[in-house]
């Protein structure tokens, strides 16, 4: 419990109509939690407006509510305060209701369009590996230690991620490692956290439909670094041209990791095979389980944040060397019988599917088929439908595209807007089956002995998400029955 003035400290206040010393027992965005003596923070959303809701908070007996506009009526016994941006309001806010955690530890958040979780993922195993206690918030799981805590977003909203990093301070981590996507940024998820360096690790395309425009995306990647503090660390892919866009206004030390050029951090990868990457980094030569050349960049920045906050690096590279890849992300198994290789990757974005494809393809021997199995999500960026069709095309033998979360759309109409990336020259290596199950049957079917199967899109997910239910679906574990039920 917090007096609402101290939650106010640094939230600047346009209006206020009501008492500021009154005793604040929570925090939410969300009227239907309201109960008595919670704050309202009233936020505009994609659906709707959050301001509507007012009226209800105040019925619910909400002790106070933060808006950017006052309603004509105000309700007595509430106090109202007026922001001009309440996304910011509620960052600041849920900051000061837990005490500041993200200054009780060393945080470093990762951004970019691909390698977050993989990032977050090694460099958790690492300091856990260095004996520290560890904090990590991901795609695919948050985590304090050991202990996993199921996760909702790549980014919780502000009030969750307060209490996770506070959860984390009590728990006595040093370190938390935690993906800032694109969205939290726009919508202001980390306002209010202290960072002590962050990451960029690359942009291409994706999620188009939300911030509209690529300039759009940049920006909002770009406001992660403008956010950081004096003293804190950049640490920038410079293999990426939007590289040093990103600290174009950064208060932060600015350090640049390459496999390209002469850079803080340097590496070369001398060797990229289905056993691991053989990479020599700056200076010394080590071999990692991870697999495909993009993770030598994860491991590269991961070895960079190390070193930058201290860690001795000859030991830092050789934990890394040891550890193994995050759920999902080139994960594979090789059948019994005729040592068919499946792979399953959460690349649901053209980038990712090109660098996993190209991957596979350095790794292949002629005589190996590549069938690459690929869906669209619906409700996401609907350019990159027709794209990732082609990319798939172009770099495997046989596709089958199919369905991945058609969460509110048709699934067929994704499956079209993906067919239209068809070349006419691939119409014969292509077919599409709707059903995900049976796709991933029909290419354990058409494989052969030795042949290769990626399964792309869905990675460590053990859901697939139509119209607002998540039915119990595994990639892995349908590839792997498959696989064993035809004998290969
Ligand atoms: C597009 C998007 O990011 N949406 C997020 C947003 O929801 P929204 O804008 O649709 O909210 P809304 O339904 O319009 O409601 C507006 C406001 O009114 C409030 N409300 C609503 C109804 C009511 O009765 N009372 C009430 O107070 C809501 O609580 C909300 O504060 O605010 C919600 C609360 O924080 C988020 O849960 C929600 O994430 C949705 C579920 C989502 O799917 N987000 C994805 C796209 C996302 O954020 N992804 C990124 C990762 C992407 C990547 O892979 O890089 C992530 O960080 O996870
Ligand atoms: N550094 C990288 N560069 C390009 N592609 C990558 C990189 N790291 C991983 N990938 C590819 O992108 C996919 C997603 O990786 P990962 O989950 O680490 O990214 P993410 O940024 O967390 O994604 P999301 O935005 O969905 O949370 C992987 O399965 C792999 O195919
Ligand atoms: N975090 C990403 C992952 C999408 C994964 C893919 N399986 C899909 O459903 O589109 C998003 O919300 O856009
Ligand atoms: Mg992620």
């Amino acid at each position: 419990m917090q007096l609402l003035q101290d939650i106010l400290k640094d939230v600047t206040v346009l209006e206020s109509h009501g008492p500021l010393n009154v005793k604040v027992e929570s925090i939410t965005f969300d009227s239907r939690q309201v109960r008595e003596g919670v704050l309202f923070v009233a936020m505009r959303g994609v659906q709707v407006d959050g301001h509507d809701f007012i009226a209800k908070a105040a019925e619910a007996k909400a002790v106070a509510i933060v808006c950017e506009e006052l309603p004509a009526e105000l309700a007595s016994g509430v106090t109202y305060i007026k922001v001009k941006d309440s996304g910011q309001a509620l960052g600041l806010m849920a900051a000061a209701f837990y005490g500041h955690p993200s200054r009780k530890l060393k945080l470093v958040g990762v951004t970019g369009t691909n390698g977050k979780t993989t990032s977050v993922t090694l460099l958790h195993k690492l300091f856990r590996e260095l004996g520290y206690h560890v904090g990590m918030i991901s795609t695919v799981q948050n985590q304090i230690d050991e202990e996993i805590i199921p996760s909702t977003h790549t980014t919780p909203d502000a009030v969750s991620l307060n209490a996770l990093l506070d959860k984390m301070v009590k728990a006595g981590c040093a370190y938390a490692f935690m993906e800032v996507s694109s969205h939290a940024m726009v919508q202001q998820r980390v306002a209010g956290i202290h960072f002590a360096g962050g990451v960029f690790t690359n942009i291409t395309h994706d999620h188009l439909d939300y911030h509209g425009t690529f300039d759009e995306y940049i920006k909002a990647k770009k406001s992660f670094f403008d956010m950081l503090p004096k003293g804190a660390f950049a640490l920038i892919n410079a293999d990426d041209k939007r590289g040093p866009v990103m600290v174009q206004n950064t208060k932060a030390d600015v350090r640049y990791f390459s496999l390209r050029k002469v850079t803080d951090f340097k590496a070369r990868l001398i060797d990229n095979t289905l056993q691991g990457l053989h990479l020599e980094v700056d200076g010394h030569e080590i071999w990692a389980k991870l697999i495909g050349a993009f993770n030598a960049y994860n491991l590269l920045g991961a070895y960079g944040v190390a070193v930058m906050l201290g860690e001795d690096p000859v030991e830092v590279l050789t934990v890394l060397s040891s550890l193994n890849t995050a759920a999902g992300r080139f994960d594979y198994i090789v059948s019994e019988q005729e040592q068919i290789t499946g792979i399953v990757d959460y690349a649901h974005t053209p980038d990712a599917l090109e660098n996993v494809l190209n991957t596979i393809q350095q790794i292949r021997t002629p005589l190996q088929t590549v069938i690459t199995v690929v869906g669209c999500g619906g409700n996401r960026d609907a350019t990159k439908r027709p794209v990732m069709a082609d990319i798939a095309c172009r770099l495997s033998d046989k596709v089958i595209l199919t369905s991945d979360n058609p969460r509110f759309e048709e699934p067929q109409a994704i499956l079209e807007d993906m067919q239209k990336g068809v070349k006419p020259l691939d119409f014969k290596k292509t077919l599409s089956v709707l059903d995900r199950k049976e796709a991933i049957r029909t290419a354990c079917m058409l494989a052969g002995k030795d042949d290769i199967i990626l399964v792309a899109g869905k990675g460590h997910e053990t859901y697939q998400e139509i119209k607002g239910v998540k039915y119990p679906f595994d990639d892995k574990q349908v590839l792997q029955e498959a696989l064993q039920l035809l004998g290969k």
